[in-house]
């Protein structure tokens, strides 16, 4: 890998406990530094072709500091409307993204209000981390005061992070109407918090806000700006596409042209506007910014943050660049989806390399194709980032998407070419009345078990049901009732259930038959439960389509019922539902 272009200015020594020993060629590095304002931990070994760095405690660090991974999540990414985090939170998307291992964890604003505050020092006490160093965020010094006295940056040094980001205004249009004051005084505040933080002992990244826009209004100012904080000891300059507004074009143009100016350590901050932050950040890599500051899953101040995880995933696999410790690359997809649980968002589906759909494949040609090389309609193999291969199973199947799904679920139907032809017309018979499979696999298991079978999977047989909805005069409701009568193991069943709801009161009412003959139905739990109205098609009316997902405690799975009416169509569902996981159980149906 690439040794870092500039090393720490004149005169001023590398920060104790980061990584400039390799640049400055040093091996080992050990220690305990008091650097003023808390123990900065340094313990830390380079193997004698510098590529893996050891710690004491057994962990690897990046290769070197030649490229940084800088993650916002707990700072810009907490800004994104609807995520409001606790400090417990915190912590733990903190040792997600250092499990990950990326570089840096900007954890926040602390001194602008408690909460930040208190995460820094409880991670000082609680967070043990492996990979990551903590970064602090703030601003530079208030307009005519002093560094040394302002309480805001007093408040970054207390907190212990042995790494600050500093923002600070380039954009000279916003030095006058933002801060109102001079552009020289900007300057200063620049080089006197640089200066200040360094003198404590502090690494220090400076995130030029409205760079972009500033460069494109008055391009020797936004320039001048980067070499005073350069010149003041920052490590790295970071370009800020505060507003998003900007394109991959222009953005490396804009980073190749500041590089060769000003000679600094440049990063990319990119905002999401435009739908380009991957993109803009990508392409400043291109022009030789090294280091990217990113947020998982996005998250950001209105439509987000360039992603970390299609950043990671380019330049680790596009772009060859180890940036993460040997074998995390495969953590991706997990660390995604354990992020989005803590920030109490559903992960989106369709986010590159790590959504559930990111290597799902509909098409009955792209299907056919995977059969023979699943590279000819994927661009990585998912396992390289934890995800996996998905078959669908819809209307827009073919033969081999049936053989491809009928694999992951442990049938080989590679040797009957009629049978699978029989699948694939029942899946189309089925979703032209409604029914759709890829996002019901138990059903479609259930349909092809059929079809290889001969005969329906049965555990019981319904004679009728029957439920009555009660309702008080006012809308109050009153209650729910429901009446199955059906056969099992030869014997008739009739049993009652009330539910909060019609199809409430059918679950309990099977469950009250089944329960004594099936003991396994005792873990089924319904955990969603989704309705349709579908328009009526060829002069029919409308149809019902009621999708029901199920779990067991270990596995969760989808079945889906299509009826004139909601409850007869929550019936068939319920149906596929019960009798999936009967089989699961090993229980073998009478067919
Ligand atoms: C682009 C970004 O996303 S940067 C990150 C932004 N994040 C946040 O704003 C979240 C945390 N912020 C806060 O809690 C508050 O805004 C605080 C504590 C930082 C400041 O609160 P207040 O003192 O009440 O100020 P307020 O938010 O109204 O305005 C910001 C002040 O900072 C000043 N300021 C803004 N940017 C900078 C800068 N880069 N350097 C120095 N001062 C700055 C403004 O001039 C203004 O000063 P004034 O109060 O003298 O007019
Ligand atoms: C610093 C930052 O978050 C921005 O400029 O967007």
């Amino acid at each position: 890998m690439p040794r870092r272009a500039h090393p720490a200015p004149a005169g001023q020594d590398p920060v104790p406990g980061t990584a400039h020993e390799a640049v400055h060629g040093t091996r080992v590095a050990r220690g305990m530094v008091d650097s003023g304002a808390g123990i900065v931990r340094q313990q830390q070994q380079l193997s004698p072709n510098g590529e893996t760095r050891v710690m004491t405690d057994g962990s690897t660090r990046h290769p070197d500091d030649s490229f940084h991974v800088f993650d916002t999540t707990l700072r810009d990414g907490a800004q994104r409307e609807g995520i409001n985090l606790t400090v417990a939170d915190k912590l733990t998307i903190a040792r997600h993204l250092d499990d990950f291992g990326v570089g840096f964890i900007e954890g926040g604003w602390p001194g602008a209000n408690p909460r930040d505050t208190e995460f820094f020092a409880r991670a000082a006490a609680e967070l043990e981390l492996r990979h990551a160093q903590l970064v602090a965020f703030g601003a530079t010094r208030r307009a005519g005061g002093t560094a040394e006295a302002d309480p805001q940056l007093a408040a970054l040094v207390d907190s212990g992070a042995p790494v600050i980001t500093l923002v600070a205004k380039a954009h000279d249009r916003h030095v006058e109407l933002a801060l109102r004051t001079t552009l020289e005084e900007n300057l200063e505040m620049v080089r006197d918090s640089v200066s200040y933080l360094r003198s404590r002992g502090r690494r220090v990244f400076i995130d030029c806000e409205h760079f972009f826009d500033g460069y494109r209004a008055n391009r020797e100012y936004a320039l001048r700006v980067v070499q005073a904080a350069h010149e003041a000891g920052a490590d790295v300059v970071v370009l800020c596409d505060t507003n998003g507004g900007m394109l991959p074009a222009g953005v490396h143009e804009t980073v190749a042209d500041v590089l060769a100016a000003t000679g600094a350590r440049l990063g990319i901050h990119a905002q999401d506007d435009t739908g380009c932050a991957v993109a803009n950040t990508l392409a400043a890599v291109d022009a030789g910014a090294t280091h990217v500051q990113c947020t998982a899953n996005g998250y950001g101040e209105r439509v987000g943050n360039a992603n970390l995880f299609p950043v990671v995933g380019a330049l680790e696999i596009k772009y060859d660049r180890r940036v993460l410790p040997a074998g995390k690359l495969t953590e991706m997809t997990r660390i995604s989806h354990a992020v989005a649980e803590v920030v109490n968002l559903t992960p989106s589906t369709h986010q590159p390399y790590v959504g559930v759909s990111a290597f799902a494949h509909k098409a009955g040609l792209h299907a056919s194709a995977i059969k023979v090389d699943p590279d000819l309609y994927q661009h990585i193999d998912p396992e390289r980032v934890g995800n996996t291969m998905r078959m669908l199973v819809s209307d827009m199947a073919g033969r081999a998407s049936v053989e491809l799904k009928g694999r992951e679920l442990g049938y080989d139907l590679s040797a009957d070419r009629d049978l699978v032809g029989r699948v694939v017309a029942k899946v189309k018979e089925q979703e032209n009345l409604g029914y759709t499979y890829e996002a019901a696999d138990a059903s479609f298991e259930l349909l092809l078990r059929d079809e290889v079978h001969g005969s329906r999977a049965r555990f019981f047989t319904l004679e009728s049901w029957r439920c009555i909805s009660e309702q008080q005069a006012g809308g109050v409701a009153a209650g729910n009732e429901a009446t199955v009568k059906l056969w099992a193991e030869g014997e008739r069943m009739v049993a009652t259930g009330e539910g909060n709801g019609p199809v409430d009161a059918l679950d309990r009412a099977l469950r009250a038959a089944l329960e004594r003959i099936y003991p396994q139905l005792a873990k089924l739990e319904l955990v969603d439960y989704k309705v349709r109205i579908l328009e009526g098609q060829h002069g029919t009316g409308s149809r019902t389509r009621v999708l029901i997902e199920s779990a067991d405690g270990t596995t969760t799975w989808s079945t889906v019922g299509v009826a004139d009416n909601v409850i007869a169509a929550s019936w068939r569902a319920l149906e596929d539902a019960y009798t999936y996981i009967l089989i699961k159980a090993g229980l073998v149906p009478r067919d």
